[in-house]
């Protein structure tokens, strides 16, 4: 390791082989991405506001905790921007630093709606010179100071910089994470937008149950409740809650289970129609290929919950029997037979 120096003839940090990346803010995310970039080899400079003001300890050795200005200035290619899309403004006298270089812009957006710009393409228009890339957003500060796990190694990466991109998909492969590359800066709106959505690959899985769901208790309701009432005007209305979604989750449980094993199929004849394995899926099956694990883990839970269900109502019904037993002997004890009966159809019902 050696030392830069600056104008006034301060050290700076660098380490041969391993740039030093440079990160503005001193927060939560600016902590763990620190840790874990120093944990990757990397030197790294924080840039502050107040760097004094940062209590020893909350970053680790190897961090340099410096003012924003100097951060950037020793920082050699990348630099994140770990503050809040409000304040990127407050940047601006920053610009001559930071030109040429690439600025990370790690932030989420606060709602769904479409505004016209992301914060990343606010950013880019802020700093004309700098190149922006955006990544990290989907990832969160735990996960990036415990490790990635299985869910949320991808992270989403955009720029119009291809260069500068390709540095940013290299350092997240040092980092342990899964870089993806989603092309130019417009992506950045629905990068931004992506942890908002919770669980996304469980959102057609969750809608197509729903569904199921609701066409089969209605299917149900019809014919064991609405029909009979009708017909031989039968009261089963105390059914619904009960009754009629265990029969209902059966059913769910095993279409959800069809529509697992169908698009192989489907994929299995199309390949023979064509004659090849080496063309691509029409897009709506390769959708419903990547949802198998969500739609068979809800047929699970469907079944599931059929299963306890099941064995909810018959206890209940075990429990029926053994009342109108216990009335039984004590009507024969001489119990009054009316009493007896009057509270066992109470239970019953
Ligand atoms: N926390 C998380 O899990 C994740 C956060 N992000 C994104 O990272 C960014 C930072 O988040 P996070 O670290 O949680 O936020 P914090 O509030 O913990 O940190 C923000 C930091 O911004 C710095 N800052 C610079 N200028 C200003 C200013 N004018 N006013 C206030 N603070 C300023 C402050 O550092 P100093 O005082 O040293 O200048 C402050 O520590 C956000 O854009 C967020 O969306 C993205 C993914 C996950
Ligand atoms: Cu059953």
């Amino acid at each position: 390791q050696y030392h830069r120096t600056t104008m006034n003839g301060e050290s700076l940090p660098q380490r041969l082989g391993n740039p030093v990346i440079g990160i503005i803010g001193s927060g939560d995310f600016s902590r763990s991405l620190a840790i874990r970039l120093v944990a990757s080899g990397f030197s790294v400079v924080v840039g502050s506001r107040n760097p004094k003001r940062i209590p020893k300890g909350l970053f680790p050795d190897g961090v340099e905790l410096r003012s924003q200005r100097e951060a950037v200035d020793s920082a050699e290619r990348v630099i994140f921007a770990a503050i809040y899309p409000e304040h990127y403004s407050t940047l601006v006298g920053l610009r001559d630093g930071l030109a040429g270089k690439v600025l990370v812009d790690v932030s989420n957006a606060t709602r769904l709606d479409d505004g016209e710009l992301s914060n990343a393409e606010q950013l880019a228009e802020l700093f004309p010179q700098s190149r922006v890339v955006k990544g990290f957003n989907v990832i969160s500060a735990w996960a990036l100071q415990t490790g990635a796990h299985d869910g949320s190694r991808q992270v989403l990466i955009c720029s119009d910089c291809s260069d500068s991109k390709a540095t940013v998909v290299q350092l997240t492969r040092r980092l342990g994470f899964s870089p993806v590359d989603l092309g130019g800066l417009v992506a950045s709106r629905d990068i931004e937008k992506a942890p908002l959505h919770l669980f996304p690959s469980w959102e057609g899985a969750t809608l197509v149950t729903f569904l199921l769901f609701l066409f089969f208790y209605g299917y149900n309701v019809v014919k064991h409740v609405l029909l009979p009432y009708l017909a031989h005007g039968e009261h089963n209305f105390y059914q619904l809650p009960l009754e009629t979604v265990n029969q209902t989750l059966p059913a769910v449980a095993l279409i959800l289970l069809g529509l697992v094993y169908l698009p192989g199929l489907v994929a299995a004849v199309l390949q023979l129609a064509r004659g090849t394995k080496y063309k691509r899926f029409p897009s709506w099956l390769d959708r419903w290929m990547c949802r198998r694990k969500e739609l068979g883990l809800m047929s699970f839970l469907c079944a599931g919950v059929h299963a306890v269900y099941s064995m909810c109502l018959t206890l209940r019904r075990a429990a029926g029997y053994r009342l109108l037993n216990a009335a039984y002997r004590q009507v024969i004890g001489g119990w009054n037979l009316c009493v007896c009966l009057s509270v066992v159809s109470g239970i019953w019902n």
